[in-house]
């Protein structure tokens, strides 16, 4: 079942001074599944926040539709809000004069829970973020990171069944980073919650997400699980080691059929680093090999890691269907 359903999804700013017009999100449709946790990615104005701020009814769509629970967010907003916590980055949503415990408990309160009623909740959450040493501390005396650490205590409290999560590491040192990845990662065990989490960090989107939908210029590149995403570009780069040094001709050759092509003749054999496009291009491969008889000693299928996955898709290589049965195909 979709608990989110989004449909011809656009926005357009207006830049304050020059009047122009920034199209911030262009006709952007996707669902999640209830229980699934999403990996919103893009590089740095694609878009992202925009599209979290219309899924939590801060921002008005010029066009499209936002169903949560099959709710419209435009028609019943309350009722469709009714089922999300939003963490926004820059917006902590806390109450800076309250301590730690102070503002769980406030906020319970405004989802009209008793004190009583979520004294346990409080404490596990306090234990799970590691925050219970902190918890009579004022909330502008804690960390950037503690108090990123509580909003999503917070988000976590009102026990929604979506959660959007802003850039959740943003500005976070490593190891708090590293604390708050391992914390989404108990969080998502629970298979009622839905999470949406934009990043620029691959790592928490690899770690903890299972699908990814990345942006970019306002549009959706690709909607993919992340493990169809790594096994298809995985099984596209290849490292050839060989018996013998490449002609210039063959390297030329090389350089103008393959996108990523790399070349290491001061190795002890040269070793030739190549992504596939298509199937056949394996075979072009050899016959560009085959012109000087050079000898092939060992081919080796290379790991690549999300973020460069991530860069190929921005850069516009596609991940469409033929691309997956070619992966299918190869592997
Ligand atoms: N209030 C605004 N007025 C005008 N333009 C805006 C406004 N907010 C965002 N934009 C522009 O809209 C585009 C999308 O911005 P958005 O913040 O949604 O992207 P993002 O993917 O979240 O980027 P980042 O990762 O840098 O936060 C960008 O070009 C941005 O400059």
């Amino acid at each position: 079942m979709n608990i989110i359903e989004v449909s011809g999804l656009s926005k357009t700013y207006v830049k304050r001074k020059t009047k122009e017009p920034v199209k911030a999100v262009n006709d952007i449709s996707f669902s999640v599944r209830k229980g699934e946790i999403l990996g919103l990615l893009g590089p740095n104005g694609a878009g992202k926040t925009t599209t979290i701020k219309m899924l939590c009814g801060l921002l008005k769509p010029d066009q499209g539709s936002i169903l949560i629970n099959g709710v419209n967010n435009a028609k019943q907003r309350l009722q469709a809000l009714h089922h999300i916590s939003a963490v926004l980055e820059g917006n902590r949503n806390l109450y800076w004069r309250l301590t730690v415990r102070e503002n769980l408990e406030y906020f319970a309160g405004n989802r009209g829970f008793s004190r009583k009623q979520v004294a346990h909740r409080i404490d596990t959450l306090l234990v799970l973020f590691n925050l219970k040493e902190k918890e009579n501390e004022l909330v502008n005396r804690l960390s950037r990171g503690m108090q990123q650490k509580l909003a999503i205590a917070v988000a976590m409290l009102a026990e929604t069944e979506v959660i959007l999560l802003d850039e959740p590491t943003l500005g976070l040192d490593v190891e708090t980073s590293y604390e708050v990845r391992a914390i989404l990662k108990e969080i998502v065990k629970d298979e009622d919650r839905t999470i949406i989490i934009t990043s620029h960090d691959m790592a928490v989107i690899q770690e903890v997400c299972q699908r990814t939908i990345i942006i970019n210029h306002g549009k959706v590149v690709a909607d993919e699980e992340i493990s169809n995403l790594m096994r298809l570009f995985d099984v596209r780069a290849y490292t050839v080691t060989l018996g013998a040094e490449l002609t210039p001709a063959q390297q030329a050759l090389l350089e103008s059929e393959f996108i990523t092509y790399d070349y290491q003749a001061d190795l002890i054999q040269p070793l030739l680093s190549i992504e596939l496009t298509h199937a056949e291009q394996l075979y072009q491969l050899f016959d560009i090999l085959k012109r000087n008889e050079t000898p092939v000693e060992q081919i080796d299928r290379r790991t690549i890691n999300f973020e460069e996955v991530f860069i190929k898709i921005v850069k516009g290589e596609a991940v469409d269907e033929t691309s997956l049965s070619i992966s299918s195909e190869l592997a």
